[in-house]
């Protein structure tokens, strides 16, 4: 099994910490040591070891403490999320050319499964994309490599071009790639020669054919078994011909991690994908966060400290509802709401999450114009204390002050007020149960309009999150009361 060795140290080094209320220094020290070792005796490259627990020790060391997260957890998350960072932090898509066909040079050692991942790859495009890939037989140094090309080429249904092993394979390129062009194929494997060990008459031949195919992709090809090997590989590979992606095979095997853990790091180029058996189905697209959780072997553990994390947002959240409740709902739970709505990305795509939101024509329209909110922000922003926790007071003469204070239209202001001033009373009557007027209500208001829009979709998403729990809540306290 790929990782053992390294998932069983890690979690042996972050076991010592479990139980624990509180990490001493020389705790943390001393998993950081085991973290340390389980990662150099795993065979990753030094240099990262040395970045990452360097890292870890200083987001632990200055972690506040999480509500919800005991210390283990914490160290875990960590962990984690730096190992994430360390492969790369999100999937790299392959490169593709705008006008057909993308070519796509595959390099690596001999035996590191370079014609098997051009197969795989052909295949996965053929059958997800509809793809008419074409793979040409560029190694001419060993004929049982165009036969295997070959072969590959009749399972998976996708032609080979071949000169046999007598012409020289910048030339076999270039006539591959007219054949390309003759047949209106989408894309072009380029399946090179290996050797041993890097040389510098191998690199100067695919130097050539780079040169001559100008790829869109250079794929190297490292077996993940060699750890160390694969590295300098990598590195001897990516200086020459400074590829652009990497395709690790042979996961299924009992590798250790050097090698996914190292390559990102050192060479700076993406694995993009991995191989995990002898089958042409056998190719997945690298995902770092998965990688990373398998690695620590600890599914469990990180998808609990998700929920834990989102209760701890959601004791938040009630704390709101319970205003919105108590209709108490002010424009400074307002500017809160609209700051961490803020942070979580574009507003369109929130609103889409929603139940039952996706289709609401009364949202189609309603985007998200961050300049919109920060008018927004403006206004709260020249209201006083007062005004912003008892919106009552807005007289005419206070309203014309906040106008000029933010530099919006008097009409603006009045609207937002009386906008913010209906979503207060459909909130505290949905945070009351009573989600039958609000559809109306919207439309009254004229929350599909510009800016009563944007508020009410804020109020929406806040309300969608709580709404479940409150009632629970509720029907506590009912049966308390009792
Ligand atoms: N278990 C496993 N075997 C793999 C994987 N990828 C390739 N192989 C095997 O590794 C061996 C070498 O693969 P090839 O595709 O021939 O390697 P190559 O880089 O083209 O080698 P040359 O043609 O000799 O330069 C073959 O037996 C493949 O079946 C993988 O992800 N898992």
């Amino acid at each position: 099994m790929a990782f053992e060795g390294l998932t069983e140290r890690l979690q042996n080094a972050m076991k010592r910490l479990r139980g624990k209320g509180k990490v001493s220094e020389s705790d943390l020290r001393d998993t950081m040591r085991e973290i340390r070792l389980a990662l150099l005796e795993a065979d990753v490259n030094f240099d990262v070891v040395k970045d990452f627990v360097k890292t870890v020790r200083e987001r632990a060391a200055g972690a506040k403490v999480l509500e919800g997260l005991n210390p283990a957890q914490q160290i875990v998350k960590i962990v984690d999320e730096e190992l994430t960072k360390t492969m790369g932090e999100t999937a790299t898509p392959l490169n593709k050319s705008t006008k057909i066909p993308t070519i796509i040079m595959m390099v690596g050692l001999q035996g590191a499964g370079k014609t098997t991942t051009a197969g795989k790859l052909a295949n996965r495009l053929k059958t997800e994309d509809k793809a008419r890939p074409l793979m040409i037989a560029a190694d001419v140094y060993r004929p049982a490599a165009i036969d295997q090309l070959v072969t590959v080429g009749k399972q998976i249904d996708v032609p080979v071009f071949e000169m046999g092993t007598d012409t020289d394979p910048v030339e076999i390129v270039r006539q591959g790639l007219a054949k390309a062009e003759e047949d209106h194929n989408d894309y072009v494997f380029i399946d090179t020669a290996g050797r041993l060990q890097i040389d510098e008459q191998l690199m100067d031949e695919l130097a050539r054919i780079k040169e001559l195919a100008h790829p869109d992709e250079i794929m190297l090809v490292v077996d993940a078994m060699t750890g160390q090997n694969a590295v300098a590989t990598a590195e001897g590979f990516n200086d020459k011909l400074d590829v652009t992606g990497v395709s690790l095979t042979k996961l299924d095997g009992d590798t250790r991690g050097g090698a996914a853990l190292s390559i990102r790091a050192v060479t700076g180029k993406p694995i993009k994908f991995v191989g995990e058996g002898e089958k042409m189905s056998d190719l997945d697209v690298f995902h770092p966060d998965r990688m990373a959780s398998r690695i620590l072997g600890m599914g469990d553990m990180l998808s609990l400290i998700e929920k834990t994390q989102k209760e701890v947002d959601e004791k938040q959240a009630q704390e709101l509802t319970e205003k919105m409740r108590e209709n108490t709902f002010d424009f400074n739970d307002f500017l809160d709401q609209m700051e961490q709505i803020q942070k979580m990305g574009p507003m369109d795509q929130l609103v889409k999450m929603i139940p039952g939101m996706a289709n609401n024509p009364a949202l189609a329209n309603a985007s998200m114009d961050p300049k919109d909110m920060d008018h927004i922000k403006a206004a709260i922003y020249s209201m006083t204390e007062q005004e912003r926790t008892d919106p009552d007071v807005l007289n005419p003469s206070r309203r014309r002050r906040i106008a000029a204070g933010s530099g919006r239209p008097i009409q603006e202001i009045n609207r937002m007020i009386k906008q913010f001033n209906q979503m207060k009373k459909m909130m505290s009557q949905v945070s009351k149960g009573n989600f039958s007027g609000m559809e109306g209500l919207m439309n009254q208001s004229g929350m599909g309009g510009a800016l009563g829009g944007k508020m009410g979709q804020m109020a929406m998403k806040s309300m969608s999150r709580r709404m479940k729990k409150n009632k629970k809540r509720r029907s506590k306290l009912r049966r308390r009361r009792k």
